[in-house]
């Protein structure tokens, strides 16, 4: 039987009087679930991730991960990729990897290591020296050797090219504990959508949609880039 690992009730998140950007939303995330949280630019995807890493706090309503309200035990179980880069850039991969293994129990160096040597990137190198897209790799395959319940990623391939994409998001897939749920936004639809079970769609700070994948390509007939593209225009 599925759990609930994340509910969220009657959440509302103002940054200023006038700026609702979520506004009384109601989720719930089950275990071992991959889910796409999509919608327009300024919709509220990322004050939802920041909520849920502890980042940010609410002005309204609850939100447990794995029964616990956030803070100190749900940070253990949560594994986050920021939208900006946090990483110390003189270090080399190497030692980034180590630092994370001080930092974090649950992280394991050798699932690190393997993915990177997977992805071609030599760990003797220095963060600074690598690309855009080489970093966010980097960054990806670090918070996913984690073994985290939930993983937060803020779009997470979004410099990566095109046609690394799909490599990246198999390896990841292939490494990461099933039992364990990945909330991932996305703009880019159309090219992580075969690796998600569900979809949160949100809109001018409230839940529009939350559906599987498979429900919206029966009842649709068409793909989920299709489909929002049709009626969100996103
Ligand atoms: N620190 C802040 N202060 C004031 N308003 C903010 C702040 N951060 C975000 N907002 C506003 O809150 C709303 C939601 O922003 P959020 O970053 O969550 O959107 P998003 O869906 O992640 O957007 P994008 O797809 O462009 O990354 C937007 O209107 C944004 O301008």
């Amino acid at each position: 039987m599925t759990m609930a690992l994340v509910e969220i009730k009657h959440v509302t998140k103002r940054y200023t009087k006038h700026k609702v950007a979520l506004d009384d939303v109601s989720l719930t995330m089950e275990e071992g679930r991959i889910i796409g949280l999509l919608g327009p630019n300024g919709s509220g995807k990322t004050t939802l991730i920041k909520l849920l890493a502890g980042l940010l706090s609410a002005n309204g309503g609850t939100i447990t991960v794995d029964g616990n309200a956030i803070g100190v035990e749900t940070k253990k179980v949560v594994s986050y990729l920021p939208d900006v880069s946090y990483i110390n850039e003189n270090q080399k991969i190497s030692q980034v990897i180590s630092y994370f293994a001080d930092f974090y129990a649950d992280f394991e160096p050798d699932r690190a290591v393997a993915m990177l040597e997977n992805l071609n990137i030599d760990v003797n190198l220095k963060y600074k020296t690598l690309s855009k897209g080489m970093k966010e790799k980097v960054q990806l395959v670090l918070v996913m050797s984690r073994r985290a319940k939930l993983y937060l990623l803020d779009e997470p391939i979004a410099g990566v090219d095109p046609a690394s994409r799909d490599y990246i998001l198999k390896t990841i897939i292939q490494n990461y504990d099933p039992t364990a749920t990945i909330l991932m936004s996305t703009h880019l639809i159309s090219d992580i959508e075969h690796i998600l079970d569900d979809i949160i769609f949100i809109n001018d700070a409230k839940v529009g949609l939350v559906s599987t994948v498979d429900d919206i390509r029966e009842t649709q007939e068409k793909s989920v880039d299709e489909y929002f593209r049709e009626v969100y225009r996103c």
